[in-house]
């Protein structure tokens, strides 16, 4: 295990809940926030090319996080994309995309992507996480929670340990930690 990671992120809601998960497993996680050019691309290729740059501008060990949400009906969309689609269309507009369709199915994915330094290929950790779509309920803190439903509560409505205990990035970063232990064992 290493005793730290470098998360690149400028979004402090997720610093904080890698910090929780990360730091109850004895990994300390500091943070730069570098304004990283995002690709368009599927969910793997954005990530990568992410982690490609916030090694080089950071010029060591990073990792960082991207998180999308799928709307089966739509094909996966607005996947990766997701951020704009929430900034333009806000909640009542991404339930509004759906309205067409029966299946409100939805997936959260945060796709982790951990580099060793600048020129080393990113290696990815996904977590997905089945959910639904429904208007908006509980606390507008951080992005799409209030509108994603998961058996029965949407992730605003919990408390942060209870979504941290099953939520995508809870996930990912499991498999973040079983290839730290991996690491280890081999340079035992
Ligand atoms: O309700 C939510 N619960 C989550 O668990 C979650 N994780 C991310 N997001 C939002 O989804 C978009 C991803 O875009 P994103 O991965 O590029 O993140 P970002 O640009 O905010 O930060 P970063 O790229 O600097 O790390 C952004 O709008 C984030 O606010 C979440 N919303
Ligand atoms: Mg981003």
């Amino acid at each position: 295990m290493p005793t730290h990671v470098n998360l690149i992120t400028g979004n402090p809601n997720k610093l904080r809940e890698v910090k929780a998960i990360l730091e109850a497993a004895g990994i300390e996680v500091r943070s730069q926030n570098i304004d990283l050019e995002e690709v368009q691309g599927s969910i793997e290729e954005v990530t990568e090319s992410k982690c490609r740059r916030a090694a080089e501008q950071a010029g060591g060990p990073v990792l960082v996080d991207d998180t999308s949400l799928c709307f089966k009906a739509l094909g996966g969309l607005p996947g990766p994309y997701i951020k704009w689609f929430l900034q333009t269309l806000g909640h009542e507009g991404l339930n509004n995309l759906l309205a067409a369709y029966p299946d409100k199915s939805a997936e959260a994915v945060a796709t982790f992507g951990y580099s060793a330094g600048p020129g080393h290929k990113p290696i990815l950790f996904q977590g997905r996480c089945p959910g639904k779509i429904v208007p908006a309920r509980g606390p507008t803190d951080f992005g799409w929670d209030p509108i994603f439903e998961y058996e029965g509560k949407t992730f605003a409505e919990m408390d942060k340990s209870e979504k941290n205990k099953i939520s995508h990035r809870s996930l990912a970063l499991q498999k973040l930690q079983d290839w730290f232990k991996e690491q280890n064992k081999g340079s035992e």
